[in-house]
């Protein structure tokens, strides 16, 4: 691969997609991050053979690719101290700050610029990533389509067709793994309180998720038909689900959807009116 990408931030999510471009043998010589802080930096140079520089001068910034990865409230000030350095260089932007709109980016580092916005997740550290994609008028086919090769090395990718649309994938697949997360936290203190040991409780609530999820993704059945088959008439199962439906599972998961959804929309609003 020829193609040059500057990570602009090498935090938890660059280094995720980092790690999904270097399992595809993406060419370390041709990522570049920016990282203030050098120690980090040079974690990264460790990790993943990629070229490591603490600020931007415009040499770094010579590639094909700039992505913007840095925290949301960061990148205003980040995308100002671009556009010097940048000159009148036009490489393909990615922004995968949560929020952000490219209204905002075109304010802050140019409006020429053809933009991409997209919401990874973190499971692209290990190749099983989730990355809804939103791209400007302003972005060629050719963009699209390298846009969506680099995006694809971290896992599976989904374009949206309105912008707005990406807080909706925010609120699914951006935040999601937290949600499990939380979900195996609930799961393990659960068996270690009917009995199980730590470990023991790990183990099978993990492989659970995992069998889980890969068994609704290889069947191809929907959800809702495979927890039928696990739920016999008057059994265990059902017990547990009873539970849930007592809780309103389903209505308790719409409202934090619609929280984090909200979030995403007001970080928006905070972030362009400062
Ligand atoms: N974490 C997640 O699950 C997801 C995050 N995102 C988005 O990804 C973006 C990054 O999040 P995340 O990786 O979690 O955050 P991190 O804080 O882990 O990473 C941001 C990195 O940017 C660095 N940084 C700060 N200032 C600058 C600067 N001026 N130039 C270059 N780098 C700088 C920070 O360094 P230092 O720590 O020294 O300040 C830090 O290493 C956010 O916008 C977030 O919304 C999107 C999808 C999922
Ligand atoms: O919590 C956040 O704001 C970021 C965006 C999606 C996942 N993490």
């Amino acid at each position: 691969m020829s193609t040059s990408i500057v990570f602009v931030g090498g935090g938890n999510m660059a280094t995720s997609l980092i790690s999904g471009l270097r399992n595809a043998d993406w060419s370390g010589d041709c990522i570049t991050v920016i990282e203030p802080d050098a120690d980090k930096g040079q974690q990264l140079a460790a990790g993943y053979a990629v070229n490591t520089v603490t600020s931007a001068n415009d040499r770094t910034l010579d590639a094909d690719v700039i992505v913007l990865a840095v925290k949301p409230q960061m990148l205003r000030e980040v995308c100002e101290g671009l556009v010097e350095p940048l000159g009148d260089r036009k490489p393909l932007i990615v922004s995968i700050a949560a929020g952000v709109p490219i209204a905002g980016l075109r304010e802050w580092l140019g409006a020429d610029h053809a933009y991409v916005r997209c919401m990874p997740n973190t499971p692209s550290l290990i190749g099983a990533g989730a990355t809804g994609i939103y791209a400007d008028d302003a972005v060629t086919d050719d963009q699209r389509t390298l846009a969506d090769s680099i995006l694809k090395t971290a896992g599976m990718t989904a374009w949206v067709a309105e912008e707005s649309l990406l807080d909706a994938v925010t609120a699914t697949s951006g935040s999601g793994p937290a949600y499990f997360f939380a979900f195996m936290e609930a799961m393990q203190a659960g068996a270690i309180e009917l009995g199980l040991d730590e470990t023991t409780a790990r183990e099978l609530v993990l492989h659970t998720a995992l069998g889980a999820a890969r068994m609704a993704i290889e069947s191809g059945d929907d959800p809702s038909t495979l927890r039928e088959k696990v739920t016999s008439p008057g059994g265990t199962t059902a017990a547990a689900l009873d539970q849930y439906a007592a809780g309103d599972l389903n209505a308790l998961v719409a409202r934090a959807m619609e929280a984090a959804a909200s979030r995403a929309d007001s970080l928006a609003t905070e972030l362009l009116d400062k």
